[in-house]
Formats: structure tokens, sequence, C-alpha cells
């Protein structure tokens, strides 16, 4: 073997060995973890995969606590890991170090002043309910009466970690274009359609369960970025390609996500940032802004 590529694999190693990445085992047993028993509130394609992580013990906390108003869902959950199906948030709040949030816009204001008042940390998925600047600061004043935790993944796109870091300094533009096969996009169509052209803001509404990744996107440089959606018949994933330009530089970025098997409006990778970062709220070293 060429010297360089022995040096390189023994280099990778090491740092494997000092930081079991990604896995469970490094939350130590005698480790205080600040997360250890988690609920769900929306039973669908994103709480499925990390039900299923968790069932295969690869999430780090145990998952016990399921509601959706679709109790079937929840009882369907609840069965791959002995949890329990709970028939109203309230009675969650109690049992619980953090709840995630994977149901509806809908959901994030209805439900979530309750966790969040009650003091529990919460990951929203529906992001883009959070563009609602009053919403939005009155879950942050509630948290922080509370001291509780919000936690936005950067779900199903690439570019949060650097565009958090550009918007240190000026950001001149950011863009999103999403491309997703018609059917993901709830539409039958043979030819390629532009369904949105416009701000983040407006997109959430016209597509709340599409485009919480543009409110990501907003949120995490402090401005709406300029939004394209595009039903493409060429296309079997969901993409994103992000572009940005300021002080810094500038980026582009191309997520071609795999949708979920059972929604596919949503992208596998939006379950794996929110597992991500669930692991991460139970370490010491952090990587990434
Ligand atoms: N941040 C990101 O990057 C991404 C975010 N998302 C968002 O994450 C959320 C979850 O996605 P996904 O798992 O695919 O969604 P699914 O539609 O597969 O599952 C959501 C589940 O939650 C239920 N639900 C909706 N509203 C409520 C409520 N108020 N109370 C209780 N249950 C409720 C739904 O029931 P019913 O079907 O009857 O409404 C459904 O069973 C969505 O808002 C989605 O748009 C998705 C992809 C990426
Ligand atoms: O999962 C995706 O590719 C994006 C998505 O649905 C969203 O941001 O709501």
């Amino acid at each position: 073997m060429n010297k360089t590529v022995m040096h390189e694999l023994l280099e990778i190693n090491r740092i494997e060995s000092t930081f079991p990445l990604c896995s469970s085992e490094n939350l130590a047993d005698d480790h205080e973890q600040s997360v250890k028993v988690v609920g769900i509130l929306g039973c669908g394609a994103i709480a499925n995969i990390i039900t299923n992580f968790a069932a295969e013990g690869k999430l780090g906390v145990d998952v016990n606590f399921f509601y959706d108003k679709d109790i079937e869902r929840a009882e369907n959950l609840a069965s791959q890991v002995d949890g329990t199906v709970l028939l109203s948030i309230e009675d969650m709040l109690d049992k619980v170090d953090l709840v995630i949030e994977a149901a509806s816009p809908q959901a994030v204001r209805e439900v979530v002043p309750t966790i969040i008042g009650a003091g529990v940390d919460m990951i929203v998925m529906s992001v883009g309910a959070l563009l609602d600047n009053e919403l939005r600061e009155r879950l942050d004043k509630l948290a922080k009466e509370n001291n509780a935790k919000i936690y936005a993944p950067s779900g199903a796109i690439v570019g949060i970690d650097g565009i958090k870091a550009a918007s240190i300094g000026k950001i001149q533009s950011a863009s999103l274009v999403t491309r997703k096969p018609p059917r993901s996009l709830g539409i039958s169509t043979d030819e390629e359609k532009i369904l949105y052209e416009g701000k983040a803001g407006d997109a959430v509404l016209k597509f709340p369960m599409n485009i919480n990744v543009a409110a990501t996107l907003s949120l995490a440089c402090g401005m709406e970025v300029d939004v394209k959606i595009i039903a493409d018949p060429a296309v079997d994933r969901n993409m994103h390609e992000v572009h940005v330009i300021g002080e810094f530089g500038e980026f582009k970025t191309i997520t071609e996500n795999m949708p979920c098997a059972t929604n596919p409006k949503t992208s596998t990778l939006a379950a794996y940032a929110a597992i991500r970062l669930l692991k991460s709220l139970n370490e010491n070293l952090k990587i990434g802004t």
C-alpha cells in the first residue's frame, strides 16, 4: 500500500477510536445524560424512522411516549419499542425530557406553546411555522421563562452550518431551488412546472408540508431567502440547491434526497438530521456551527 494512503487510514482510525463517530456508545454509563426519555408528537414518516432507530438500540435515548391525532399510527410506533400511547400531549409532559414534533405547522401553533410552557425541550421539524414572527417570539419568551430549549435541525438540506457562519458577516443574497417529483408535491404533470417563485415566508404558507427547509435557511441567516419550487417528472429525488453570496465569499450546495418510503414529500435526511441532533444533545464535543 502506498505510504500516503496508509498514513491517511491510520489517521482516520486514530480519530474514530478517540471519538466513535455518530454512535450511542460514546454515551458512557456514568455520563450524566441531559436527554434520556423522549416523546413523539406526530407519528408519520419522520417519527417512523426515528422509532426504528430506537427499536434497534441505535438512538442513545429511550423513545417511550407517542401522540398522534390518528391513534392507530401512534399504536403502530409504540408497539415497536414497547412504548405508551397517550391521548393528549399534556399527559406526556411529566414523563419526558424532550418532545420531537414531527406533525405539522398547525401542531407547532397549537401544541408547542404548552410543551415549552411546561419547561420541556423540543425538536421542531415543522420549522415553517417558526417564520411567523409573533409565534416565534412567543415561543422564545416562553422557552426563556421556563428554561426550555427549542431545536430546529438542519433537516432535509445541506448548508445550514455554512449559512449560519456566513451570517456573521453581511449576506448579499441567499436562494433555494427545490425540485421534487410531482407526486412529492401532490400533483400530476408530464412537464416540468414552476409552482412557486418568491420569498420563504409565502412559500411555507403555500406549501406547508414541502418547504420547511426554506424556513430553516431563513432563520439560520436572519433574512427571508428567495425560493423557487419546481415539480419535475424527470427526477425521482427531492432536490434542494442553495446558493449564498456574502462577505465570506460564495457557496453552492446540492442535496439529492431519497424520499421517505411512507411519505414522498419528506426526505430521509430530515429524519437522520433529527436523530443526529438528538445524539449531539448528550455529547460533550460538538462539531459544526
Ligand atoms: N425540517 C425539515 O427539513 C423537514 C420537515 N418536515 C416536516 O416535518 C413534519 C413531519 O413530517 P412527516 O413525518 O413526513 O409527516 P407525516 O404526514 O408523514 O406525519 C405527520 C403525522 O402527524 C399527524 N399530525 C398532524 N398534525 C397533528 C396534530 N396537530 N396533533 C397530532 N398529530 C398531528 C399527522 O396526522 P394526519 O396525517 O391525520 O394529519 C400524521 O400522522 C411535517 O410538518 C413536515 O412538513 C418534513 C421534511 C423535512
Ligand atoms: O424533505 C424535504 O426534502 C423537504 C421538505 O419536505 C420540507 O422542507 O418540508
